[in-house]
Formats: structure tokens, sequence, C-alpha cells
């Protein structure tokens, strides 16, 4: 791969062993796939945040590392809301490892806003065409399906090298030739809410990799793409879709020929009901109108049993009275974190959820059992005694 005189520099090490590891993380991805040179990235989004996932080994690589991101930088959910972390039942053991996971970062300069949805709380992160290096699964795909911008599927340490660079190799989803879907499916149901991460779920096991093409009969909104993106980047490993007519891709694109059809009944046989003792929203993030939403269904109510909606806090500070609103009827509203990279889901036994992508993760990251449902059967599961 081809570097500049100043980027030779820093692999050099002339800046340091920080921006050393940094670009030699960059040169062996693009060595491997044979990216022709660096290319600017805009914004980065670096997961790799909680103490659950990334343990004492990544606290001690990140707390070892010396310089300042190059462009806005952004961090994945932590293991625990960062106020309300003994109401979530965290131990203060793990509390003092995470926030010093968060004060490294801090020191690098990344913002400690910890969410997988920056897209909703900062405009400028990323736009139609713009190069970025974000790493977790369901960011990446709304980056690349629904903003039109253009990321890998990074992982920590290779968004983390990319935001002190400021820069990413040339290959994979920045490439237009990687941008072209490769198989159709066309979905025979009018799909709401909970049914996109229901389709994401299958979608995911059949596409893998693949670059899928939707024709679908409604019109998805933009938390209902969230969640189908995030789902199928759980269940398969797809990092970019197009929807007809919808996303910003999709027009200059032919259906592909490799074709399938999903029907009601499939999108169906992935709900089950049981009785759960937590009921979790929020992944991904949920959004002002899916809190809103959620508001609405719980004004004069009163939860039977633990109610958790994740989101970031930017959203929680900026909409006092919503929160205040969603919590008289006991449910929580938790920032900073997830119920599937956060410890204190482990101690229930059944989470029911609206997401297909935690349907997915709860059950493996969690050792829970998971139960997906929509967001008004969840409610109504909340609800009963
Ligand atoms: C569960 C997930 O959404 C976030 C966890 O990643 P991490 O703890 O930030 O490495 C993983 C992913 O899908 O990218
Ligand atoms: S598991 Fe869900 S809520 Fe947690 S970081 Fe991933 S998308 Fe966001």
């Amino acid at each position: 791969m081809y570097l500049t005189p100043d980027e030779e520099k820093l692999l050099n090490g002339e800046r340091g062993p920080t921006y050393q590891k940094a670009i030699e993380i960059l040169v062996a991805l693009g060595d491997i796939y044979d990216a022709d040179r660096l290319i600017p990235i805009k914004s980065a989004q670096i997961a790799g945040v909680s103490y659950k996932t990334i343990g004492e080994a990544g606290l001690e690589w990140i707390s070892d590392l010396k310089g300042k991101v190059a462009v806005p930088s952004i961090l994945n959910p932590a293991g625990m809301d960062r106020e309300c972390w003994m109401e979530m039942g965290i131990a203060g053991d793990f509390a003092d490892k995470q926030d010093k996971i968060i004060r490294a970062y801090e020191a690098l300069g990344v913002k400690t806003e910890c969410t997988c949805t920056p897209y909703s709380i900062f405009d400028d992160l990323a736009g139609l065409g713009d190069h970025v290096a974000w790493s977790e699964s369901s960011a990446i795909s709304y980056a690349n399906s629904v903003i039109g911008a253009r990321t890998n599927r990074e992982g920590g340490p290779s968004a983390l090298a990319a935001a002190l660079t400021g820069k990413t190799p040339n290959f994979g989803y920045h490439l237009d030739e990687n941008r072209r879907p490769d198989i159709l499916i066309q979905v025979d149901a009018e799909l709401h809410d909970s049914d996109y991460g229901a389709l994401g779920y299958i979608v995911g096991e059949i596409a893998g990799d693949r670059v899928p093409f939707f024709k679908l009969k409604s019109r998805p909104s933009k938390d209902e793409l969230k969640s189908l993106g995030a789902a199928m980047a759980a269940s398969g490993a797809v990092a970019l879709y197009h929807v007809r007519g919808i996303t910003p891709e999709a027009w200059k694109y032919e259906p592909p020929a490799e074709r399938i059809t999903i029907e009601e009944r499939q999108i169906k046989e992935v709900y089950s009901s049981g009785t759960p003792d937590l009921i979790a929203f929020g992944c991904p993030h949920s959004s002002i109108d899916e809190l809103e939403r959620l508001a609405r269904l719980l004004d004069g109510k009163e939860v039977k049993r633990e109610v958790w909606i994740c989101t970031s806090r930017a959203i929680k500070r900026e909409h006092p009275l919503l929160v205040k609103r969603i919590e008289r009827s006991g449910a929580k509203v938790f920032c900073d974190t997830c119920m599937v990279v956060s410890p204190a889901s482990e101690r229930f036994t059944c989470m029911m959820v609206n997401s297909g992508k935690a349907h997915k993760y709860v059950p493996n990251l969690c050792g829970v059992k998971s139960i997906l449902a929509t967001t008004e059967e969840c409610i109504a599961a909340a609800l009963r005694d």
C-alpha cells in the first residue's frame, strides 16, 4: 500500500509508539485487503468500551496509548449507566474499571458519549459519500445504508487507529464496486415496528456478508431501518443494504438476479410469548420518537416487572419531561449502556425485547433466554401481574 511521506514518518515512530501502533494496524489491514492507499475519514465510532467485553487486557491497552484523535470520535455503549450504575446492580469494582476505560478514551480526545446511534445526536459525523471508520455493527449498517456514508466493519482497535490518524485503508465498502447489491429480498408482507427486526433476523442468516436489495410493500421509518440493519448485522454480517425507493444509493442499481421471497408467516415465526423478568427496549439505542411512543404506552400505568429503556445520554438530558413521563410508570431509562454489553442483565432469566438484534445476542452474550415481541406486547407483559 502506498504511504505518503508523513504516513511513513508515523510508521517509523517519529510521533511516538501510539501513532506508530495505529498506522501499523491500518497498514496491516490495507495490505491484507489490497488497499491502494489510506484515505481521510470524517469521523470514527469506537467499539470495545464495555469492561464486560474488553476486560483487563483491553483496559491496559487503551491506558498505555498517548495522543489525540484527529477527527470527531465517539464511543460505543459501556457496561453501565455512568450515573445510575448502582440502580442497575453493577458492582463497585466493575464501575471503577469501567470508569478508567472511559477516562482513558477521554484522554485521547474521544467524546465520551457512549452510544451506538451517534447519528441521532450529531449531524456532522457522516453524510452521503463520506468515508468514516465505525465499528458497532448496527451503526456501520446505518451509516452505509441509511446515510450513504462509507465504512468497513471496523473492530475497536482499527476504529481507534483510524481516529488517531484520521485515515483508513481504501478497500471494501469504501469502493463503488463493493456497494452493489448481491441478492434481492422480496418481502410479501406489510411490516411495522419490530417486524423489521424480525425480517433482519431472518435475512441476516441468509445473506451472510452479502449486500441485500429489498423490495418492500411498506415504507420503513428511519427507526425501522435502524432495526432492520441491526438485526441483519447480528444474525449475519450484513454491513450494507439497499431498499428500493428508500435508501440513498438504491436508485443506482438494478435488482440482482438471485432472489428470495420472505412471507408474512416467516416473520410471525420469529416472535414468541412467555413471562419475562426483564423487558428491555433500545437495541439500538432509542430515538426520541421511540421514547415518545413508549411514554404514550406507559402514561398513567405502573409496570409490574423490571423495564429498561436504553438511549443516549444526550437524548435523556435534552428531554427530561419525556424521561419523567416514562419513569413515572416505574420503567427505567438507562444511558451509556445497553442490555447486551452490561453485565447487569445477566442476573435475569428471561428477557423480552422488541429488537431482532437483541433477540439474537441476548442468549449468546448474556446467557439469558430471549423472547421477541412487538413493542405493544412488551408493554403488555410489563403491565401484567
Ligand atoms: C453487541 C455489540 O453491538 C456491541 C458490543 O461491542 P463492544 O462491547 O463495544 O465491543 C457488538 C456489535 O454488534 O458490534
Ligand atoms: S447490542 Fe444493541 S444497544 Fe447494545 S451496542 Fe449493540 S446495537 Fe447498541
